[in-house]
């Protein structure tokens, strides 16, 4: 996992002109991964980054500030690779250079420079994959970029497919660079890497990384306003852990096709996609398993904690989106009953819900349907929520809630006219998830896998109802009390939990409808509508 060279670090915009950095002010909102739409927000150059021998190619990372963005440690940090190319004469645009990535060509005090976009720029791949891979020379990186492009669409970071790249189970590779710098060890590389190494095969495997190594001289890495002015690169990287990962190299998964594409392509043909959905389910709770055993269990969830935390995501998703506001007296009542439940449960169990690593951002997106089975990617969590409670030890719940919604999704996008299309992807998906999970516990409790009792029935049909708010019905019930069973949980408290967290994430949707795409905000808004009114 250690990458086999440091990068270099230098204090503020060293190596970056005050022309070229004007210049990413118009083109960084622009970007379909930046992560706040808000006007008026400022760029400060906090670190810049090169690459040993890499003349060209200077990563600059910027602090955010401005209204709306929390200071000091929570601040927000966008990497932006940039590929500067002196240039005797401004350039004309060209297809080829559009593709490349240009952002524009500028005249600063030591000439005129042509300056690319590094995410989609050869020059910048090259130098992250020197980087990452430990044993990989120049012209051997050259040839692991042939046929090497950027992957368009909706995407929350930056990646780069590279069909060449050769690596010792296989062909293809997939360079994510991220593009918001999250301080301490990242979750997207921490989790692929700990389930590679436990030989777990529902993620990708990880083949490496691209760190920030830590400032010797900084007592709290996670401080970044701590970091000190400093010249000389010697301070860095003698720490041990890093300060940040850049990027996270990781097979290619072939033939693979998305699931949210498939899921979409399904709903349009009114075609069912219950067996997927099933298959899909059995792989989540395998995941579940697999992150207990390679990360360990987590502690019990405190039911004050657990409940401010939801609380202060529904009132941040309030304060921004007006139109949730006619839901705010279902959502307050919905917590209110799920609080006084799980205080209730603490005060005769003792408090024994256990919690433990889990995907966080679980949605159809982040599965990829290939020939070897559903492959599970993205660990970074929620984007839009600080580091600290990304990474936090949560409710699998909360990932099986990640899935019915996205399922949702998929029929509106899909334009599915069966009306139950919806609903019945979510049982099979819940059935998939109950019946894997059963097993798993018994194998982790070293005892005979059987049958849970709790099948599809009328109450598991109102279980689900409520939870999913859709007209048809499910074990939800079973689901919830299997993804909790190990614990003093009951039934009736799970179900309620799954409600809650299905409104949590549709209300964490709405904001992030409104912010990138608001012609879908209706998708999750209907669903927070539909479960309360449930
Ligand atoms: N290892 C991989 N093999 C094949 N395709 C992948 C791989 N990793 C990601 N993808 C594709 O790239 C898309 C974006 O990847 P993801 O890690 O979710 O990035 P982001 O955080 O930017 O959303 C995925 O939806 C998937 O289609
Ligand atoms: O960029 P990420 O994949 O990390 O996640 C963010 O973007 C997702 C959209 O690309 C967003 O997912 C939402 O839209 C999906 C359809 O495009 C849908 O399947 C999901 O259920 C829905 O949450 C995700 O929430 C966001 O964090």
């Amino acid at each position: 996992m250690s990458p086999a060279r440091h990068v270099h670090v230098s204090p503020g915009a060293a190596h970056l002109a005050p022309e070229v950095l004007r210049l990413l002010d118009a083109w960084l909102p622009e970007q379909r991964w930046y992560p706040v739409p808000t006007e008026g927000v400022a760029h400060e150059p906090w670190l810049t980054v090169t690459f040993p021998g890499v003349a060209d190619v200077v990563v600059a990372l910027l602090r955010l500030h401005g209204p709306g963005l929390a200071a000091g440690s929570d601040a927000l940090v966008i990497q932006v690779p940039l590929v500067l190319t002196p240039t005797a004469e401004p350039t004309a645009d060209t297809a080829d250079t559009e593709a490349a990535g240009l952002i524009g060509t500028v005249a600063t005090a030591s000439g005129t420079v042509t300056v690319h976009d590094g995410g989609a720029h050869p020059a910048a791949w090259h130098a992250y994959l020197s980087t990452a891979l430990p044993d990989a020379g120049g012209p051997e990186v050259c040839d692991k970029l042939a046929g090497a492009g950027r992957i368009s669409g909706e995407q929350s970071n930056t990646s780069v497919v590279l069909p060449a790249m050769t690596h010792d189970t296989g062909r293809g590779g997939m360079l994510k660079i991220l593009r918001t710098v999250a301080l301490g060890p990242h979750p997207d590389v921490v989790i692929p890497a700990a389930l590679t190494q436990a030989g777990w095969a529902g993620v990708p495997r990880f083949l490496g990384a691209v760190e920030l190594p830590a400032p010797r001289t900084v007592a709290d890495p996670r401080e970044p306003r701590d970091v000190p002015p400093r010249t000389e690169d010697p301070s860095w990287g003698e720490t041990g852990g890093p300060l940040a990962h850049l990027a996270v190299l990781s097979e290619l998964v072939a033939d693979a096709t998305d699931g949210f594409e498939l899921a979409c392509a399904y709903a349009a043909r009114d075609e069912d996609f219950g067996e997927r959905a099933a298959e899909l389910g059995a792989a989540i709770a395998h995941l579940h398993a697999a992150l207990r055993q390679a990360l360990g269990p987590g502690p019990a969830l405190e039911p004050a904690g657990f409940m401010g935390v939801l609380r202060r995501r529904a009132a941040e998703a309030f304060a921004d989106v007006p139109d949730l506001a006619p839901q705010r007296a279902g959502v307050t009542a919905l917590y209110d009953a799920v609080s006084a439940r799980l205080t209730a449960v603490a005060e005769r169990t003792g408090g024994v819900v256990p919690l433990q690593p889990i995907h966080g951002d679980l949605h159809l997106g982040q599965a990829l349907h290939s020939p070897g089975g559903w492959k599970i990617l993205d660990f970074e969590g929620e984007p839009q929520r600080p580091v600290a409670e990304r990474v936090a030890p949560d409710l699998p719940l909360r990932d099986v809630a990640g899935m019915l919604r996205s399922l949702d999704y998929a029929a509106a996008v899909g334009q599915a006219t069966d009306p139950h299309w919806a609903a019945h992807a979510q049982v099979s998906f819940l059935e998939g998830y109950r019946e894997a999970q059963w097993r798993v516990r018994a194998e982790e409790r070293g005892t005979r896998p059987e049958r849970s009792a709790a099948g599809p029935g009328p109450e598991g049909t109102e279980g689900y109802r409520q939870a999913s708010g859709e007209a048809h019905g499910g074990p939800v019930h079973a689901v919830a009390g299997a993804a909790t069973s190990g614990s003093e949980l009951d039934v009736a408290t799970a179900e309620l939990l799954l409600r809650a967290l299905v409104v949590d994430k549709a209300l964490y949707e709405v904001v992030y409808e409104f912010r990138h795409r608001p012609a879908w905000m209706h998708i999750p808004l209907a669903a927070v509508e539909r479960v309360l009114g449930s």
